[in-house]
């Protein structure tokens, strides 16, 4: 395959969509490869435990590092790039999405609780690259929603796994803009109209309202993206809007 997949979890039934739809299709024809494990065949005991009480007090449980540190032995290869997700990860970008995409091995170690015992990550960045990564600024239960995410954002970066392939240029953010709105038939619905300039047939203008409308929303909705865009990439019509 072009990339290997493993999802370490409490919960593998969570990483069900990951076979479903175009990833499935994607998966069947051998592009990608998908390997999930449950956390708990790794565990020591009769009473399958992989959390404990956090050294220090504090509320909620630490995942233990010996469970953790034997499923990753047994998962990870020279290969491997381990990704953690947490919510003090350094942020999940489109560039990371990228890079993901290039990589021959992902392995996905799923925390649930408050976390993972951190000396597994420090254990595990002794042989191999580990990013710790948020996909956001908001408050999960566990990272497997957050491999989900990862997962797809990456996959679809790789050739031949959606129908119609991407171009890095083409994706929303490459050219620092929000995408502007977007509509098909009827041109009349709800008595809400087609904006005219779409049916004109002037691609000159529409190509031109486009943008109006990706800056008009960006201006809105992300003005901070404004501040990266790369010098001279608005013209006197644009800052005009
Ligand atoms: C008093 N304490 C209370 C706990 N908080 C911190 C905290 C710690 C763990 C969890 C639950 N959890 C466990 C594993 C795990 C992985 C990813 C994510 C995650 N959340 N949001 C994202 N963007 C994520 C990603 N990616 C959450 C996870 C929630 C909140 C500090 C203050």
């Amino acid at each position: 395959p072009l990339l290997r997949i493993d999802v370490v979890t409490i919960f593998p039934e969570y990483l069900d969509p990951l076979r479903a739809a175009l990833l499935g299709r994607a998966i069947e024809r051998g592009l990608i490869e998908v390997n999930v494990h449950d956390l708990r065949d790794w565990t020591h005991d009769v009473h399958r435990a992989v959390d404990d009480a956090p050294y220090g007090g504090g509320p909620g449980m630490v995942m233990k590092p010996q469970v953790w540190g034997d499923a990753l032995d047994d998962v990870c290869d020279e290969a491997t790039r381990l990704v953690v997700p947490t919510p003090a990860g350094r942020p999940f970008t489109q560039d990371m999405a990228h890079a993901y995409a290039a990589e021959e091995h992902l392995v996905f170690a799923c925390g649930r609780y408050e976390g993972i015992d951190q000396r597994v990550i420090e254990d595990a960045a002794r042989r191999m690259p580990v990013d710790e990564v948020s996909i956001g600024d908001y408050v999960l239960v566990g990272g497997e929603a957050a491999v989900l995410v990862i997962v797809e954002a990456t996959a679809r970066l790789l050739p031949g796994v959606l129908g119609n392939p991407v171009s890095a240029e083409q994706d929303s953010f490459s050219d620092g803009l929000l995408e502007g709105p977007s509509y098909t038939r009827p041109e009349v619905w709800r008595d809400l109209a087609v904006p005219e300039v779409l049916r004109s047939g002037n691609h000159a203008l529409i190509d031109r309202w486009r943008r109006d409308q990706a800056l008009q929303r960006t201006v809105r909705r992300r003005p901070e993206l404004l501040d990266r865009l790369p010098e001279g990439s608005l013209d006197h019509h644009d800052l005009a809007v």
